[in-house]
């Protein structure tokens, strides 16, 4: 494979590269760099953890050195942590230009987001409904000189699902020129194809690494058959199992909830292991908080949601477990795409029960490779089956005095707000429909009831008459 020298970058850059470890290109390097170079807008499709992020940074830097600028690149990203991400690989590669990147993200102070996007930032890195609220919001800056828009797990952007991007992405469109470079990357690009190429219409150059199966090599993928009340059982019985083996092994835990990430994490707290939760019900402070620690390995276990499924990049993980089956193939492969990176290894194990066996076949047909069995001695998870049970009722009760449930209802009303509704107003709309409904309902019923008297007493006239 060809040298980063040889795809048309700057020594310096190169050289800065090599500094981070970056020695020889990665295939969506060597295939997607030289395009970009040329100007050519490009689609990369590649596994996870296969080096997608630095085949566009590396370019957009190049490109910049040229002629530098503010705002020159603008990268959309589904989440804030990915974002921060983003932004380190652009400071750390960029350091010899005097990079200046800005990071907008929800859950921050916007007035100091709106300064700062004021002084022209050369890169900015953004999540799109924050980006979208400052550009409703002020016009202290202009996107209409931007060069490169990237979108960065672009399927989940233009994905219609519980956190839907689209109206914002709507807004950021308008506000970019049409003449610009529109780089996308994902290593799940493939369903949503036919939208993403309505972005990309420059020469669009699509490049998708050439395998059948779409998970990593590297990665051992086990599944695990539990009944679902000892889930929890199996669960300790893994970590502790890990941890007994494996001293500097880290561990993502995936949950279906907000709810159960933060359940889990107090109960593994009350079995002594050093794990933190990471969902979208804590505040973006405690959400950092918690990543650092779990990064400089002072916390060895991350309990999370879909939030931290996408695109995060942290070397020491070694096992993920899915504690629920994952429902879309999708979001199977980013989940367990957190460990084996790079070429490192890794093992995944994905809880099974009864009811998701078809889950399973759904994501082993995706992926093309068949789960195998992760296998357990069933009697030492027998032998602790009571106390973990246990251990989990305590903590649901703890989270119910916490009201964790209430949280959630005042996050939802913060939410309304900044989507500029009203909550009161909203709660009363709702209320009004359900009245109306109902209302509706009792009148239909009385009108049914009629008729049927009506066809009655019709029916018995009929007979009546027919005597
Ligand atoms: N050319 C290279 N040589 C060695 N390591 C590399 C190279 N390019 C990237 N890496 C490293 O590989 C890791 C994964 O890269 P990156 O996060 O860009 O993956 P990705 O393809 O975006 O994955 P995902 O789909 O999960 O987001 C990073 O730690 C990065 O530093």
């Amino acid at each position: 494979m060809a040298a980063f020298r040889e795809l048309g970058l700057a020594p310096w850059l190169v050289e800065q590269a090599r500094q981070m470890g970056l020695s020889r290109p990665t295939p969506v390097q060597a295939s997607c760099i030289p395009p970009i170079l040329q100007g050519r807008d490009c689609l990369g499709c590649a596994k996870t953890g296969s080096g997608k992020t630095a085949a566009f940074v590396l370019p957009v830097l190049q490109v910049l050195s040229e002629d530098p600028y503010g705002i020159f690149c603008l990268v959309l990203t589904p989440t804030r942590e990915l974002a921060y991400q983003i932004a380190e690989q652009f400071r750390v590669l960029g350091k010899p230009l005097g990079l200046k990147d800005c990071v907008v993200v929800g859950g921050l102070d916007m007035v100091a987001q709106a300064l700062e996007l004021s002084r022209k930032p050369h890169v900015v890195i953004a999540t799109p409904g924050r980006l979208a609220d400052h550009l409703r919001s002020s016009n202290t800056f202009s996107l209409k000189k931007l060069k490169f828009l990237v979108l960065d797990e672009a399927d989940r952007l233009l994905e219609q699902g519980c956190a839907d991007f689209t109206a914002d992405l709507e807004v950021i469109l308008e506000a970019v020129p049409a003449r610009r470079q529109t780089l996308l990357f994902s290593a799940t690009l493939t369903d949503t194809l036919n939208e993403l190429k309505s972005l990309a219409m420059n020469r669009p150059f699509f490049w998708e690494a050439a395998s059948e199966v779409r998970t990593v090599d590297e990665l051992d993928q086990r599944y695990l058959l539990v009944p679902e009340a000892v889930k929890d059982a199996y669960l300790v019985h893994l970590i502790q199992t890990f941890q007994d083996e494996h001293e500097d092994w880290s561990i993502i835990i995936f949950t279906k909830t907000c709810k159960e990430c933060q359940i889990l994490n107090m109960m593994l707290r009350k079995f002594s292991f050093p794990s933190v939760a990471l969902h979208s019900m804590m505040k973006q402070r405690q959400r950092f908080a918690a990543l650092a620690k779990f990064k400089s390995s002072i916390f060895k276990i991350l309990i999370a949601t879909d939030v931290a499924a996408r695109g995060l990049d942290i070397p020491t993980v070694q096992v993920v477990i899915n504690h629920n089956t994952p429902g879309l193939p999708k979001i199977y492969i980013h989940r367990v795409g957190r460990t084996a990176r790079a070429g490192r290894n890794g093992i995944s194990i994905t809880m099974v029960t009864q009811y998701d066996i078809h889950l399973v076949h759904a994501i082993e047909e995706e992926i093309k490779l068949k789960l195998q069995e992760f296998s357990v001695e069933e009697k030492l998870v027998l032998d602790i089956l009571t106390h973990v049970n246990v251990t989990r009722r305590e903590c649901e009760i703890e989270l119910e005095y916490m009201d964790f449930d209430e949280k959630k209802e005042i996050n939802k009303r913060k939410q309304m707000i900044l989507e500029g509704k009203d909550p009161d107003l909203e709660e009363k709309r709702k209320a009004e429909l359900a009245k109306i409904k109902k209302k509706n309902n009792k009148f239909r019923e009385k009108v049914q009831q009629t008729l049927q008297e009506k066809n009655l007493s019709m029916g018995i006239a009929g007979s009546q008459f027919g005597q």
